[in-house]
């Protein structure tokens, strides 16, 4: 039997700015998610999901989102995105100066009513006109967040067909747009198996030029770290992950944080997978956030005494 050889390098898509600050009951002062995400550039996190272009109404913690993209803008070595539920999310995002637009919609029915209140084929209709919007601005970029890739709060577990059938018809409006699809484990209770199995079948399926694939996961019954190393040696190429393990989703009860940065980061770094991200200074950040009032993180490297982590 050969070794599993390790990818040279993997993309890691900091998302506790969004999946994680959403999570906070009370919305954080603007100033303390800056101070974070300045300490999680710090440690080189290059690709940063930095809010949601969403109804305050629906995610008050999300309101400033587009102060912060005007106070990072400016920053060449990072690649911001931001996450949006419909055509008017993509607009106001595209005003604020986002270049890369996080579309989402999850497979199963009851997840997206209660998500985005409408259903997926409503938001598939509606992904045909942030598409349509994109085309029409260059240098724009499409990921797309396939919610309840693996298993639904509401619905249980959710076939590699169902997923199937949401993704062909995101890929048929797409075209020849590039883009890069997300399955994400909203609730955090996939297996690795079932991972690799979906990333297998549906890469087989949908090889094509101009498509990236990505895995969300959440870290509810302890398998975020496995789920995502399983992804990546099934063909995802960038993962998403939560420096501390903050966050997820208010409309999937009973789901906890994202898969903690630090803890992929030690077994990626541990394989010789590079990622530009320092873990030492990343635990900093995760320190930072860990301390911010009503959020609930989830990491392992932070309980292991810090000369211990290298
Ligand atoms: C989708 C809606 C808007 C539907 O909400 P609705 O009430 O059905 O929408 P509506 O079209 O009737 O509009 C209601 C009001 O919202 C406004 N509105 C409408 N759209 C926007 C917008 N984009 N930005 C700002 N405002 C907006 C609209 O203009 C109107 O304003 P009013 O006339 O009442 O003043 C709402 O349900 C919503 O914003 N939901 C967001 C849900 C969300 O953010 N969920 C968490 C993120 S997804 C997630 O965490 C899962 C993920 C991605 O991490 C992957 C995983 O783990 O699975």
């Amino acid at each position: 039997m050969t070794a599993l050889k390790p990818p040279p390098h993997v993309e890691i898509v900091e998302v506790a700015p969004r999946d994680g600050f959403q999570s906070i009951r009370d919305p954080l002062p603007t100033i303390d998610k800056r101070r974070c995400i300045e300490a999680l550039l710090d440690a080189g996190v290059a690709r940063l999901e930095i809010g949601s272009f969403v109804s305050p109404k629906a995610i008050p913690q999300m309101a400033d989102t587009g102060e912060l993209v005007a106070a990072f803008a400016d920053r060449p070595d990072v690649r911001l995105s931001a996450l949006v539920p419909n055509l008017k999310g993509a607009e106001r995002a595209l005003a604020c100066g986002i270049r890369e637009v996080v579309y989402v919609v999850s497979v199963s029915e009851s997840h997206n009513q209660s998500n985005v209140r409408r259903s997926p084929d409503e938001s598939l209709e509606d992904l045909g006109r942030v598409i349509a919007c994109l085309r029409q601005s260059e240098g724009t970029r499409l990921r797309l967040d396939l919610g309840t890739s693996f298993d639904c709060p509401f619905e249980g577990t959710v076939s590699w067909q169902q997923v199937d059938r949401v993704l062909g018809r995101a890929l048929e409006l797409a075209g020849e747009l590039p883009l890069e699809v997300a399955l994400c484990d909203t609730t955090g209770r996939a297996s690795p198996y079932q991972v690799a199995d979906h990333f297998s079948r549906l890469r087989e399926r949908h090889a094509q030029p101009g498509l990236g694939w990505a895995f969300h996961g959440h870290d509810t019954y302890g398998m975020g770290v496995a789920n995502a190393l399983f992804a990546i040696h099934h063909g995802a190429t960038a993962v998403d992950t939560a420096c501390s393990g903050l966050g997820g989703c208010p409309f999937a009860p009973g789901a906890t944080g994202n898969t903690a940065t630090e803890d992929l980061l030690y077994a990626l770094h541990g394989g010789g997978v590079a990622t530009g991200i320092d873990l030492p200074a990343l635990l900093q950040a995760a320190d930072l956030i860990a301390a911010l009032p009503g959020g609930q993180t989830a990491s392992h490297l932070r309980q292991v005494p810090r000369e211990k982590v290298d």
